[in-house]
C-alpha cells in the first residue's frame, strides 16, 4: 500500500512508523507546512518522500492520513481533491469529529464516499515527529465515525490499517463521539491548562512551583500539550464542551461551599464517590487490556 500523510507530527509520524513496522506501507509520502518536520521525518526514515504540496504528496496514495490540527482539515481537503486518484481512501485522526465532517462537507458539498473520519484514543503531551513511536496505538482504541454514504470497502481499508497498528476499532455516531470526548479528554485538558495558568499568575509572589509534589506533576502533565492543537479542539467542540465545563463548575462550587461550611461529611462523601468511580475505571481499563 502507498501511504500519504499530511501533517507528519506525533500522530502522523506514529501511524507511518507503525504501518511500516507491520509491513503494510511500501512507500510513504508526506506533506507538512513545517519543512523542518518533513526533513526530520525523512532523516529518521519515517517517510520515503517529501511532497512539494498536499496534491503532490497524495497523488499516488491508496490511503491518505490527515494528521493536522482539526482547524486545518478543510483547507487540506480542498487542496487534495484535484489530485485524488479514483479508489484512494482518505481518513483523519482529529480529536473532534462533528467539526471535521462539517468542514469536509463544506468543501465537497456532500459527504464524499472516500472519506472515513477517525480518531485514535492515544497520544501524549509531546508533539512533532521526533516524539512519534511505532507502538503508540498498540492496545488502544480507535473510533471511526463513517456516515452511511461511505462504502464498506473504504471503511475496511481504514479499519485494517488501524488493526495493523495494534489498535481495536469501534464505530460511533459523530455527535456521541464529541460528547464523550468533551467529558473525558477536552475538559481535563482545559482544567490542566487553567490550573497551571492560574498558579503561574501567583508564582512570582510565592515561588509555589518550587514546592510542587508528584500530584501536581501528574495532574498537569497534559498542560504541556500543543497549545495550537488544543486551541483548535476546544473551539471546534465548544457545543459539547460548554455544558461539561458548566457541570464541572457546579460540582466544584458545591465542593467549595461544603469546605466553606466546614461540612466534613459532604466533602468526604464527594471524595469517596470520586475515588470509587476512579477505582472502577481502572479495573475496567485493566480488564480491557487483559482481554486483548
Ligand atoms: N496529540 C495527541 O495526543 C493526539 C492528537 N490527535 C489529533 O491528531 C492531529 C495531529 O496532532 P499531533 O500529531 O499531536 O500534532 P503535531 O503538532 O505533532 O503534528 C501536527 C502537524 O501538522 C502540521 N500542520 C499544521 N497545519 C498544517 C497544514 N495546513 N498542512 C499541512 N501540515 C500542517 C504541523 O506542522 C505539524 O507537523 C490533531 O488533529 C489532533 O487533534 C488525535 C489523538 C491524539
Ligand atoms: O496526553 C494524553 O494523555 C492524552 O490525552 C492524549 C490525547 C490527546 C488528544 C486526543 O484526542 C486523544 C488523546
Amino acid at each position: 500500500m502507498n501511504l500519504a500523510v499530511v501533517g507528519i507530527g506525533l500522530i502522523g509520524g506514529s501511524v507511518a512508523r507503525a504501518l511500516r513496522e507491520a509491513g503494510q506501507a511500501e512507500r510513504i509520502s508526506a506533506y507538512d507546512t513545517d519543512a523542518q518536520q518533513l526533513e526530520q521525518a525523512l532523516s529518521l526514515g519515517v517517510i520515503d518522500r517529501v511532497g512539494h504540496s498536499v496534491a503532490d504528496a497524495v497523488s499516488d496514495a491508496d490511503l491518505v492520513l490527515l494528521a493536522v490540527p482539526v482547524g486545518a482539515v478543510g483547507s487540506v481537503v480542498a487542496a487534495l481533491i484535484p489530485a485524488l486518484a479514483p479508489g484512494t481512501v482518505v481518513t483523519d485522526v482529529g480529536s473532534t469529529k462533528g467539526s471535521v465532517i462539517e468542514s469536509v462537507i463544506a468543501v465537497c458539498g456532500e459527504w464524499p464516499q472516500w472519506f472515513v473520519p477517525g480518531h485514535p484514543i492515544a497520544g501524549g503531551e509531546r508533539f512533532g515527529v521526533a516524539a512519534s513511536r511505532a507502538d503508540l496505538f498498540r492496545g488502544r482504541r480507535v473510533i471511526l465515525t463513517p456516515g452511511s454514504a461511505v462504502e464498506e470497502s473504504a471503511i475496511e481499508r481504514v479499519r485494517s490499517a488501524w488493526q495493523s497498528c495494534g489498535a481495536t476499532v469501534v464505530e460511533m455516531e459523530p455527535q456521541h463521539h464529541d460528547e464523550v470526548l468533551a467529558a473525558t479528554s477536552h475538559l481535563p485538558h482545559v482544567l490542566a491548562y487553567a490550573l497551571v495558568d492560574c498558579l503561574a499568575g501567583m508564582e512570582s509572589e510565592r515561588e509555589i512551583f518550587a514546592y510542587a509534589a508528584g500530584g501536581f506533576r501528574d495532574f498537569t502533565r497534559i498542560a504541556s500539550s500543543s497549545p495550537r492543537m488544543w486551541h483548535d479542539i476546544v473551539r471546534a467542540n465548544r457545543a459539547a464542551l460548554l455544558p461539561v465545563i458548566d457541570e464541572f463548575s457546579r460540582v466544584l462550587t458545591s465542593l467549595r461551599d461544603a469546605i466553606e461550611r466546614d461540612d466534613g461529611e459532604a466533602v468526604l462523601a464527594q471524595f469517596q464517590h470520586a475515588r470509587s468511580a476512579r477505582e472502577q475505571y481502572l479495573e475496567t481499563v485493566e480488564r480491557a487490556f487483559k482481554n486483548q
